[in-house]
């Protein structure tokens, strides 16, 4: 079966203000041509992201889109996401497959490391991520990854990859010719004024790799 995880990837901005444009945003995002969905939000307040969360599958199961949730296993389980993203900082692979099952889509985090991407992809990851690809303002501090590691990665895998941090209408067809099959997003999609409108240029860019 073809994998879901490709194309643009929007991953939610939990600074998105007023916070009750999130639901709005999104469905903005994939109408400009986001297949994928991470609702990332690492605060406290439980009631609040579980009713975002559970909106945010919703949409994305009547839109035909990918939802994936950030961190959290059991979050994700409880809200009926199709997967999970997980990083050096979260759940283990192995932990995450036994909650959710064979269909969930568990992704994982590989910073710009080739032997943790191996590894992963041995033990049944769905896709590899890694990042950060160029300078990000939304996490300042993440690993910087080289480009290069696209084609280095695709030597031994044929699992998606995909790109993350820092991407926007300027590099994203970069990332694309760079071997990527997805590119992760947050502040170029959901820092826009339009938030459609900047979707659908980053989508046709990745596509059409100019
Ligand atoms: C698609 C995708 N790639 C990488 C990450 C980063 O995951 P992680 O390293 O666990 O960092 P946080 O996002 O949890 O801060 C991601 N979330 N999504
Ligand atoms: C979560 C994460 N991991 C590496 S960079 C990053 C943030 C990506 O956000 P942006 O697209 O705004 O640079
Ligand atoms: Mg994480």
């Amino acid at each position: 079966m073809t994998s879901p995880i490709r194309g643009l990837y929007a991953i939610t901005d939990s600074a998105l203000q007023p916070p009750e444009r999130l639901v709005d945003a999104v469905a903005a995002a994939v109408r400009g041509g986001a297949r994928v969905v991470q609702y990332r939000d690492k605060s406290a307040d439980h009631a609040r992201r579980r009713k975002e969360a559970a909106a945010l599958a919703a949409l994305c199961r009547q839109a035909g889109a990918c939802f994936i949730v950030n961190d959290d296993i059991e979050f994700a389980a409880a809200v009926g996401a199709d997967g999970v993203h997980v990083g050096r900082d979260d759940a283990e692979l192995a932990a995450a497959r036994a909650r959710l099952g064979g269909e969930a889509i568990i992704g994982v985090s590989c910073y710009d490391d080739l032997e943790r991407a191996r590894r992963l992809a041995a033990a049944g990851a769905d896709y590899l991520a890694f990042g950060s690809v160029f300078p990000s303002a939304t996490k300042p501090d993440a690993v910087r990854a080289p480009l290069g590691l696209f084609r280095e990665a695709r030597a031994f895998t044929q699992l998606p990859l995909v790109a993350i941090g820092g991407i926007d209408a300027g590099n994203i067809a970069e990332v694309a010719r760079a071997g990527a099959d997805a590119a992760a997003v947050i502040r170029a999609v959901f820092g826009a004024d339009d938030v459609e409108a900047a979707a659908r240029r980053l989508a046709a860019s990745f596509e059409l790799r100019v």
